[in-house]
């Protein structure tokens, strides 16, 4: 079978990564690729590293120019795709990388992001309980937000299994390219090099109602979150520490045990060997998020640390393995199970 995909948003960071790993998976004919300024260049121009592409022509996003296809890809700026995706047929897979259909809550989203809720679609985090049902046979999938990915995984075990109070702090380091290709002044390499600097710091970040609504549906209760985010200067990779008062008395051992029971079988999720803390240059390329987890006795928290490849796991390798459920295709086709490095 091969499956037909269009990518929207292609000359972007996010478009960039899911047409890398589009090319090497088994089974896939990259159709049309559309963005905005772009339209009427060579992808080439935009991507360099994407050479059997280098010759293909960007079009418009437009409904027209993505109709017609098995799948589609939307890698646009927050606001654009629940116009695109009411234009495309029900039969077509559309898989959102931008934030529009992630939450569940009009209000959070108005709160959020201040314009009118397109609906919620299922969330494409595999590895959370349940979230293989919701994306078999889907025609529609909200990608999680780069940050959620991270700091769900590395939390939900622990809510899961009661290990700590639903009370968590979230503390992440991203690299520049989560904030996408576009020129912004306070990510000039002047700006960013030599300098790691907090962001959307007390509760201001986008994505704390989204870390609450996953780690809420895992605890079964709500979850207090308080997320800070940390811009570093690396181009990719999100290294997140979160951490919770212990609900019981737990030692390392047993938490230990809980994430491996966790992640047990899972392709993506490794728990690294004790002593071992995750580095996100082990990230680089692979679809992997690497944990560690122990107890802070004395504090009486849970300690928690995942890293993972913010444009990999992150977003466009997190698309590409729902796409693969929701089309019953291997979870794993097309997908780095290894990095690069140095
Ligand atoms: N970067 C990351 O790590 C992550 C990104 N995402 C999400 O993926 C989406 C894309 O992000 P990213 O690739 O980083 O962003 P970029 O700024 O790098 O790319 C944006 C893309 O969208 C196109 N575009 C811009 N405006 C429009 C428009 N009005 N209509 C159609 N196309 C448009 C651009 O085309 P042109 O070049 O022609 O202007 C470009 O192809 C965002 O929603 C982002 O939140 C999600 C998780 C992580
Ligand atoms: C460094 C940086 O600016 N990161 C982005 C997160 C990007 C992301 O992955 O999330 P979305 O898909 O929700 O945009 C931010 O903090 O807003």
């Amino acid at each position: 079978m091969t499956v037909k995909v269009a990518v929207a948003g292609a000359t972007g960071y996010a478009g960039g990564e899911l047409l890398r790993l589009l090319l090497a998976h088994p089974g896939i004919e990259i159709g049309a690729l559309t963005a905005a300024s772009s339209a009427g260049t060579p992808l080439g121009q935009h991507q360099p590293h994407l050479a059997p592409l280098a010759d293909r022509v960007v079009g418009e996003t437009t409904a027209e120019n993505l109709a017609g296809h098995d799948v589609v890809f939307l890698a646009l700026p927050h606001g654009h795709s629940g116009e695109i995706a009411a234009r495309l047929g029900e039969d077509t897979l559309v898989i959102d990388l931008g934030a529009d259909h992630r939450l569940a809550d009009a209000a959070d989203w108005q709160r959020w992001y201040g314009s009118e809720h397109a609906g919620t679609w299922p969330y494409g985090l595999p590895e959370l309980p349940g979230g293989r049902d919701r994306l078999r046979s889907a025609r529609r999938i909200a990608v999680p937000g780069c940050f959620p990915t991270g700091g769900s995984l590395a939390l939900a075990p622990a809510l899961a299994a009661g290990l700590i109070r639903p009370d968590v702090a979230i503390v992440a380091v991203t690299g520049t390219s989560g904030a996408g290709r576009s020129l912004k002044p306070h990510l000039l390499g002047s700006e960013v090099m030599g300098s790691a600097s907090a962001y959307g710091v007390g509760g201001a970040h986008r994505h704390t109602p989204e870390f609450a609504q996953n780690l809420g549906a895992v605890a079964g209760q709500p979850v207090t979150v308080s997320f800070t985010p940390v811009l570093a200067p690396m181009p990719r990779g999100i290294l997140t520490t979160a951490t919770a008062p212990l609900a019981t008395d737990t030692d390392p051992d047993v938490a230990r045990a809980v994430y491996d029971k966790a992640y047990a079988g899972e392709p993506f999720v490794h728990l690294l060997p004790e002593g071992s803390w995750p580095a996100t240059a082990a990230t680089v390329g692979s679809n992997n998020v690497l944990l560690q987890v122990t107890v802070d006795a004395d504090a009486r928290r849970l300690v928690v640390v995942a890293a993972i490849d913010n444009l990999t796991k992150g977003t466009a390798g997190g698309a590409v393995q729902s796409m693969n459920l929701a089309l019953g295709l291997p979870e794993t086709a097309g997908l780095p199970a290894a990095g690069v490095a140095p």
